[in-house]
């Protein structure tokens, strides 16, 4: 049966998430392409607050990878902006000019953040916060200027204080209402808030509204209406959002607030639906996560024909992501009129606690301080469950006090527990049982709980406690290689090892993995392991890989790919410049740049092309897309600076030429300097020297990226020799005990500078290491030139295979 074509606009959470409801039930009846405006692949927008908070970074908030969309045969098309959609034709535009023709097309284009129309709201060092730019605005501005100012104290706002107060900044949130959060909490929840967000350092103006933003280029200062000010040099407008429906108008499609749908999501004209922020459902845009979700399940069964009930509606709940903070919001939480209202305050330990009635059903709840319950409150509101009035007082005793009984223990099995992903206790006991689930990541893999804000993570826990016993206090003691297994890594390096397991399948067969393909996550991992432990009997698999390590150069934003040539120490000569140039022009390279390792990137360059532009270089690859050795960077040393006292050049060439192309649990830089001065920044390498008098120090667990950190002193060395026997025990050391994706930064510490230096130390051990890398070293090729003298390889990786 020919597949029917399903476009989808809009990369973002609500259109991801159908599509994956999509592909549970009927994987082919489509064939899918998305087209997202933003460069990255499905987010966790949500988490975005985190990633300001800087506990986290844009890798770890992915939701679905590069390789998902390979691997369900997804076309996917970033940085593009779908702009017009003719209807008669069923055919969609985008801004660079591709056209696509559709059978069934979802709009999913989110929201907008709301911007006042006041003067200087274009001024620099004005943002909003809605996606990853905006958060890579405001960390860089945290790194430059000390004064954020935030204008609107509800949820965005307050998690933007957050982060922004995290990052060192003096914050004032600028709020025009009395209260923070005056669209989830009362006046008493709003005032305890206000109270411990000041003890965490942020300040307030409430009741104040700006009218102006001055400055010259950048933002200099707040105007408010009476006349005070407010000196800033970044101002955040968290103001509230409204449904991006431009699309959708200029296409003729009935819109109100939002893309107006019906039960079922389908909009005013066939075959478009819509679906998320984007959608106004019976009045109603949605702004949170939980009714998206459920909208998104309802679409995917009717535009795959299966029977599904309508979409009613939702009732929401609200939590604040502010670490210190507990918050909770659900439902109509204002009482007056027939809602009355039951409230605890207990002044002493700041919490407060409300729920609101109507008769014996309960229609709203804020708590304050201790929102254990919240999930459940939240279920009995949307069952609309008749509450007597012992259990309506009972409802506001700590729980898990006095009677030892847990909130989780004492939920029905149809209540939920995941509320933005409406996951109930029912769902997760029976994939405990029945899949066989027994860590909160297997429980995240089976039924998507904890998948979102991850505020039900404690409670899925306390599940698996409850539900497993004993067994779960083994398993949750380890982290496992990934949600297929509940086998942590070395339990599985040491299943390899004595069971003589030499291939991936083989691993995910005899060790009982829960997917027969295992999982983005296990794949390349396992591919690593087995390499590493036999470096001369296990073929590697290039389809395990990540899609810049299968075709040896880094996908850009716009699909082409970015060229980097080794050279080695950083050092190069007018032939291989010369090379660079007439590679660059010949196959109209976009940016030639000097990379921060000393080399340079040739960017722009056709994925048909590398084959080509690696044989008319002749170099050998600078392996810029791997894990293993990158760089390693010197200064000039001895040879021409005055100060120096060591040959940082030729140490640093040995040092590449010795450890390149060998694989590594992560990335490895490397730096010489010739004395302290440290020019090639040693302290902040994976292993860094410094030259000193009579010999070399040694540096490592040093990380320049996004967990800054220091490097430590491994110890002294005399010569150059020692330091490449040293460096070479080292990397061995941590090819064989790293975690897959571990920095080394990471990897020191869980193991420990001791521990390590006690065995880098030991030249027993130092000797033995040296000969295991040895080995491994002994059948490393050149991948470049592999590729280049095999026709196979070049049909296979560069002609016939999408990325
Ligand atoms: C910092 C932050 C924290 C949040 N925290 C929470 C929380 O804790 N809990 C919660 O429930 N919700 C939270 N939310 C809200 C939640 O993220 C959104 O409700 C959700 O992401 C909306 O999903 P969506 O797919 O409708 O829109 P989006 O995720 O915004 O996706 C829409 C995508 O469509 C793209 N697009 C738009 N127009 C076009 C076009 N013409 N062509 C191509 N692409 C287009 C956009 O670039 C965007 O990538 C938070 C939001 C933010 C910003
Ligand atoms: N934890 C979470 O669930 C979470 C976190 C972040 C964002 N979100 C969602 O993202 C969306 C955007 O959040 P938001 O906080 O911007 O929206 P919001 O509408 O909830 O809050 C905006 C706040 O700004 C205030 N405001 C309006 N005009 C103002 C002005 N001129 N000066 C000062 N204050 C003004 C309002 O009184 C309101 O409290 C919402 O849908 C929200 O639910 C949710
Ligand atoms: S680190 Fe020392 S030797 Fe090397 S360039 Fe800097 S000052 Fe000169
Ligand atoms: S409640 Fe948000 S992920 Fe579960």
């Amino acid at each position: 049966m020919e597949k029917r074509r399903l476009v989808l606009v809009g990369n973002g959470m609500a259109g991801v998430k159908t599509i994956e409801e999509i592909l549970a039930i009927s994987k082919d009846q489509f064939e899918i392409t998305i087209i997202g405006e933003e460069p990255h692949p499905n987010y966790n927008r949500i988490l975005l607050s985190k990633v300001l908070q800087g506990d986290t970074t844009l890798d770890d908030i992915t939701l679905n990878d590069w390789d998902w969309y390979e691997e369900n045969n997804i076309q996917l098309l970033t940085n593009e902006k779908v702009i017009y959609i003719d209807r008669e034709e069923k055919m969609i535009t985008t801004n660079v000019g591709t056209t696509l023709t559709y059978d069934e097309l979802i709009l999913a284009t989110g929201s907008k953040p709301f911007i006042l129309p006041i003067p200087g709201a274009d001024l620099e060092g004005v943002t909003t916060f809605r996606d990853m730019k905006d958060t890579d605005e405001m960390l860089a501005a945290s790194k430059k200027y000390r004064k954020a100012a935030v204008i609107g104290g509800g949820l965005l706002g307050l998690e933007a204080a957050r982060g922004l107060l995290n990052l060192g900044m003096d914050v004032t949130v600028v709020h025009l209402g009395e209260n923070l959060m005056d669209r989830q909490l009362d006046e008493a929840a709003a005032t305890l808030l206000k109270k411990e967000l000041e003890k965490q350092g942020m300040r307030f103006l409430l009741q104040k509204n700006t009218t102006e933003i001055v400055g010259q280029k950048r933002v200099e200062f707040l105007k408010f209406s009476d006349g005070e000010t407010l000196m800033c040099d970044l101002v955040v407008m968290a103001v509230g959002i409204k449904p991006n429906i431009d699309l959708a108008k200029s296409a003729g499609l009935k819109t109100n607030r939002g893309i107006i749908v019906n039960d079922f999501l389908e909009t005013s004209f066939p075959n478009i639906y819509a679906v998320g922020e984007c959608a106004e459902h019976n009045g109603i845009a949605y702004g949170l996560v939980a009714p998206l979700f459920e909208q998104g399940k309802v679409l995917a069964k009717k535009i795959s024909g299966y029977e599904t009930t309508p979409y009613k509606g939702s009732v929401v709940s609200t939590q604040l992501k502010v670490s210190g903070v507990e918050v909770f919001s659900a439902g109509d939480f204002i009482e007056g009129g027939e809602r009355k209202a039951l409230k605890v305050f207990d002044e002493q330990d700041g919490i407060y606690k409300k729920m609101v009635f109507v008769g014996k059903k309960l229609v709203g709840a804020v708590l304050f301080g201790d929102s254990k319950e919240g999930n459940r409150l939240f279920s009995m509101i949307k069952k609309q469950a008749d509450i007597s009035d012992t259990v309506k007082v009972s409802l506001l005793q700590p729980i898990g006090g006095d009677s030892g009984e847990s909130v989780v223990a004492s939920m029905a099995s149809d209540e939920i527990i995941c509320g933005c992903n409406g996951v109930s206790k029912g769902t997760i006991v029976q994939a405990i049982h029945e899949q066989e689930c027994t860590s909160v990541d297997g429980i995240k893999a089976c039924t998507s709980a904890s998948r979102s804000c991850g505020g039900c993570k404690s409670m899925i826990s306390e599940l698996l406690e409850i539900t497993l016993g004993d067994q779960f206090v083994a398993t949750a003691s380890k982290e496992t290689l990934c949600s297929c297994t509940d086998l942590s890594r070395d339990e599985v390096l040491d299943a390899i090892r004595n069971k003589k397991l030499m291939h991936t399948r083989e691993v995910m067969n005899v060790l009982g993995w829960s997917t027969s393909e295992g999982c983005s996550k296990c794949r390349p991992a396992l591919n690593y392991y087995l390499g590493m432990i036999y470096p001369l009997d296990y073929e590697d698999e290039n389809e395990s890989r990540y899609v810049n390590e299968r075709l040896h150069a880094n996908i850009q934003k716009d699909g082409s790919f970015g060229v980097v040539p080794r050279m080695y120490g950083g050092v190069t000569n007018s032939d291989q410049l010369r090379k660079i140039a007439d590679v660059a022009d010949k196959y109209n390279a976009k940016l030639l740049k000097i990379t921060g390792g000393q080399r340079i990137d040739i960017f722009g360059i056709e994925k048909e092309d590398l084959p080509k532009v690696w044989e008319e270089l002749d170099m050998p690859s600078g392996y810029a897309y791997g894990k293993t050795l990158r760089t390693v960077k010197t200064c000039v040393g001895e040879t021409f600076c005055r100060f120096g006292t060591q040959d940082s050049m030729s140490l640093g060439i040995a040092l590449e030429k010795r450890l390149e192309r060998v694989g590594s649990p992560h990335k490895f830089k490397m730096a010489v300097s010739a004395c302290p001065r440290n020019c090639a920044e040693s302290g902040i390498k994976d292993f860094g020297v410094v030259g000193v008098e009579g010999g070399f120090e040694m540096y490592v667990g040093g990380n320049g990226g996004t967990h800054l950190r220091a490097a430590d002193l491994l110890g002294k060395v005399k010569t150059a020799d020692e330091v490449i026997e040293y460096a070479s025990a080292y990397f061995q050391y941590y090819r064989e005990t790293g975690i897959y994706l571990e920095r080394t930064s990471k990897w020191l510490e869980r193991m420990g500078l001791d521990n390590i230096k006690a065995v880098i130390e030991n030249p027993k051990q130092r000797k033995e290491l040296n000969e295991r890398l040895e080995v491994a070293l002994s059948v490393q090729q050149d991948p470049w030139k592999k590729i280049i003298h095999s026709e196979k390889l070049k049909s296979e990786l560069f002609e016939k295979v999408k990325v």
